[in-house]
């Protein structure tokens, strides 16, 4: 395997990206504890490279920075060399602070958790250099768009990043009407993601007003169970998560 790329964290988002990647990358996981990286690697699953903070050499590494967004001024100080380039998916954290890292070239990727399943969808925004290189190296774990600017990363960030979180709130809560209407839980869980797993191919080629339209019958259910949603404001709901996600991009 002759192409690699260098953790620097060991959270939930390097280890669904480090799923993704391990089957055409070698991996090296700079951790803080040698359990945490051992960790890391059973979960894994696949042999890595473990690295201590103190023995650090990014020099002329593809490196993706994993940690949160408040950790990186702690961090940078404690690497040595210069990174042929830098990714980071800290959200909210510019592409001029990460420059406290010495680096070549600087890119912003914003994945999310399906990146463990090859299905990420990841905004990427940066240095156009190595946008080629960017996007082939995410594009291994699933979809990809670059976009013009920090600004629009920092709105897919609430749209792309966070939405798994918010459509297993609706997932859940799905499934939690059909307990309550008197299904088996397991029943409802399997109805559930098989719902969204034709739902997701479906969305690819059908617009989604079009996609309500064709499920609801005059009179029917889908009407009965709509004009729920709406009376519960679940549309005013999704686009004030997406305002108030990215108000927090901003912030943090
Ligand atoms: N979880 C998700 O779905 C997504 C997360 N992200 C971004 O990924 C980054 C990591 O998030 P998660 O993996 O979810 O969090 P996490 O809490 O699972 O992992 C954070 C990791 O940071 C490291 N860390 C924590 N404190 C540290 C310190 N003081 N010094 C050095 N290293 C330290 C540790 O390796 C820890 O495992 C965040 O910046 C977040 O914005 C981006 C897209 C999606
Ligand atoms: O909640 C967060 O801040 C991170 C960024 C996108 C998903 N998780």
């Amino acid at each position: 395997m002759s192409r690699s790329v260098t953790f620097i964290g060991n959270g939930k988002m390097a280890l669904a990206l480090a799923k993704g990647l391990s089957t055409t990358h070698s991996i090296e996981v700079i951790g803080r504890t040698t359990e945490a990286v051992e960790r890391f690697e059973a979960s894994l699953g696949v042999a890595i490279t473990k690295t201590l903070y103190q023995n650090a050499d990014i020099n002329n590494k593809n490196i993706i920075i994993c940690v949160k967004p408040a950790n990186l001024s702690e961090i940078a100080p404690l690497l040595k060399g210069k990174a042929e380039a830098l990714y980071s998916v800290l959200a909210g954290t510019t592409l001029e602070s990460l420059k406290s890292v010495d680096a070549h070239h600087y890119c912003r990727a914003m994945p999310n958790l399906a990146a463990e399943t090859g299905a990420s969808m990841t905004s990427l925004v940066g240095d156009t250099a190595i946008k080629t290189f960017a996007l082939e190296l995410f594009g291994t774990i699933g979809s990809v768009l670059w976009l013009s600017n920090e600004k629009e990363l920092d709105i897919a960030t609430a749209l792309a990043g966070s939405g798994p979180a918010y459509l297993a709130l609706i997932a859940e809560a799905l499934c939690d009407g059909a307990v309550r209407e008197g299904l088996k839980r397991d029943d409802a869980m399997t109805l559930m993601r098989g719902l969204f797993d034709g739902f997701g191919r479906l969305i690819q080629t059908t617009h989604p007003a079009l996609l309500k339209d064709n499920v609801m019958s005059p009179g029917g259910t889908t009407a009965a169970g709509y004009g729920a949603l709406e009376k519960g404001k679940v549309r005013e709901g999704c686009m004030e998560a997406i305002r108030c996600a990215h108000e927090r991009a901003k912030k943090l």
